[in-house]
């Protein structure tokens, strides 16, 4: 059996003025941070074999401050995705200390769900102007995309190939995974591994810095009660 942990990035400073953020790139709040490294301490003892993690920013300050926390005492690298680069990488510095390492990879694949024209509107004053259910339809439908951006239905189109592609993979070869990304990204997710319905992934929500854990075995992702 192996472990796969998604979290949500912590409060970013959008998220705490509630504008619609998708792929702007927004650093974490000092409460995010502190969300983070309190993520990172309820996961400190559960072994962690490789980390993804998406290309913006906030998940990635919170990959960082997560693994700052973990008691193996690696230090997490970052694996940088061009290929050529990848296999010199691998070269720099010795299989010893490898070991001491745990590898880091930026993934645009996990990016949060582009949210188009509402990007940077306050998520308030917007759905006083079109309506609370409209806004809502945006936010959290399957297949309804807010204007110009994209629904959840196309945010799985590139998460979930990347996710069975590479990340069960790595699981089926017995090593734990850590995904540090996004509310609608990691939705996508949650709705595939739970089989969840378009109905269903409505009431989905993804809070700030709480790890989820699913346990994997023989092709099946149980969630684990933290
Ligand atoms: O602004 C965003 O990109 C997301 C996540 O904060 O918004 P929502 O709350 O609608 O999922």
């Amino acid at each position: 059996m192996t472990k796969l942990i998604l979290m949500r990035h912590g409060q970013s400073l959008w998220n705490q003025l509630n504008l619609f953020t998708g792929w702007v790139d927004i650093p974490l709040s000092h409460q995010g941070i502190h969300e983070a490294l309190e993520g990172g301490r309820k996961i400190k003892d559960i072994p962690i074999d490789i980390v993804f993690t998406s290309t913006l920013v906030r998940a990635q300050m919170t990959a960082y401050l997560v693994m700052s926390q973990h008691h193996s005492g690696k230090v997490a690298v970052v694996k940088h995705d061009d290929e050529a680069q990848l296999a010199d990488w691998g070269k720099i510095y010795s299989s010893k200390t490898e070991g001491k390492t745990i590898p880091v990879y930026y993934v645009w694949q996990f990016n949060e769900r582009y949210y188009g024209e509402l990007q940077g509107l306050n998520k308030s004053e917007t759905a006083e102007k079109y309506g609370h259910e409209q806004v809502h339809i945006w936010r959290r439908s399957y297949d309804i995309a807010p204007p110009g951006g994209e629904s959840l239905e196309m945010t799985a189109a590139r998460t979930i190939p990347y996710f069975e592609e590479t990340v069960v993979p790595m699981l089926e070869r017995g090593k734990n995974v850590f995904i540090s990304a996004h509310g609608n990204s990691l939705r996508s997710i949650v709705m595939d591994l739970e089989g969840l319905s378009k109905e269903e992934v409505l009431q989905l929500e993804i809070p700030t810095g709480a790890p989820l854990i699913f346990n994997y075995e023989q092709g099946s992702f149980t969630r684990e009660e933290l």
